[in-house]
């Protein structure tokens, strides 16, 4: 599972978890300006916005999860097994594989309308990057720091585009059910609640947060979706850059993943993997990882945006605990 966020405060900054079992030995990956993107059935690209994210590189090309460009604009692909479809290459269309969709939007757009009409006519096309890595089935999150968001799904309705009044997003189903499913939890609330249930009776509110009871804790799609909203929407305005980042990683924090919640096989399990926070107005990502708690932070504009060559920083490290005694 993975749940997507943008969070809103005097800046705008765009992350996810990734929740997976499998590692495939993502970096932090800045591509600059003039990396030669070599698209497969659009024009290459010798120069394009500079872009900072999560990214598997194999080949010298960067496979992006997750990133943001340095006009503001965010892209996360999460997992859409199920209703996820992709199409054979059509003439006519603009043609984008699925593993290359993150870095072509990057490439060219500054904002959330953007986006919009340039995948008016658009087919994200089956094709695989290669037959080790094939075509991974995803939706995207795509968000900018006007604070809007959108979702893009491919299905058998062919690719549709939905706004996102409450920037979240997270796995199957499409997301609209998951729009709908909210109005259910429409009473959860951070006050403690009026007694409706028997008003001429006492009750003992035995504990504070009363109001949140009703609200899911699973590790499923759905009970993310509400549980991200809930937070998020509830989230306090940060003063500084570090409140804002904290706030932003608590929120993904109310969903993530411990070892050993979710099987997905004998003695496999999903995790959060990576948490990540990326400030849309300073081009810079923070994480967090699940062996390293410690917020770590790399800042694009302290590279050379003008070279050619992707630039790779670990994301994956040992728990850095701060002995006191
Ligand atoms: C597994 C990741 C999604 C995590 C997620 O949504 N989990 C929920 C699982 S589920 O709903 O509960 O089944 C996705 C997100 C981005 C994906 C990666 C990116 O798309 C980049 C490349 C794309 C290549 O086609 C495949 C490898 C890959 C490196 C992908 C591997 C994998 O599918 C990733 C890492």
């Amino acid at each position: 599972m993975c749940t997507s966020i943008l969070y809103n405060s005097n800046e705008h900054y765009f992350g996810r978890n990734l929740d997976y079992e499998i590692a495939y030995g993502q970096k932090i990956v800045i591509t600059p300006r003039n990396y030669e993107f070599d698209f497969h059935d659009l024009p290459s690209q010798k120069s394009h916005y500079a872009m900072i994210g999560v990214s598997v590189v194999d080949d010298n090309y960067p496979l992006y999860c997750d990133a943001i460009n340095e006009k503001g604009l965010g892209v996360a692909g999460l997992n859409f097994e199920g209703p996820g479809q992709y199409f054979p290459v059509e003439k006519g269309k603009k043609n984008i594989t699925s593993y290359e969709l993150i870095a072509y939007l990057l490439s060219n757009y500054e904002t959330v309308e953007d986006v919009k009409q340039g995948l008016a006519d658009a087919n994200i096309s089956d094709i695989s990057f290669s037959e080790n890595l094939p075509a991974a089935v995803l939706h995207w999150m795509v968000a900018d720091k006007t604070g809007k968001s959108i979702v893009i799904e491919s299905s058998h309705k062919g690719l549709n585009i939905y706004e996102n009044p409450v920037n979240v997003m997270t796995n199957n189903p499409v997301f609209p059910v998951h729009l709908i499913n909210l109005s259910n939890y429409a009473d959860v609330s951070p006050i403690q609640p009026t007694n409706f249930l028997a008003p001429k009776v006492e009750l003992n509110m035995y504990s504070r947060g009363l109001g949140t009871h009703h609200l899911p804790g699973g590790m499923d799609s759905a009970s993310r979706f509400v549980k991200a909203t809930f937070a998020l929407a509830h989230a306090p305005q940060g003063k500084s850059e570090i409140e804002n980042v904290t706030n932003h990683l608590h929120v993904l924090k109310s969903v993530e993943q411990a070892k050993g919640l979710d099987e997905v096989g004998p003695d496999s399990y999903e995790y959060t993997m990576y948490s990540d926070c990326m400030n849309l107005e300073k081009g810079i990502l923070y994480c967090t990882t699940y062996n390293d708690s410690r917020i770590r932070a790399v800042d694009m504009h302290k590279e050379d945006l003008d070279s050619e060559k992707l630039i790779c920083y670990n994301l994956f490290k040992d728990q850095d605990i701060e002995y006191e005694n």
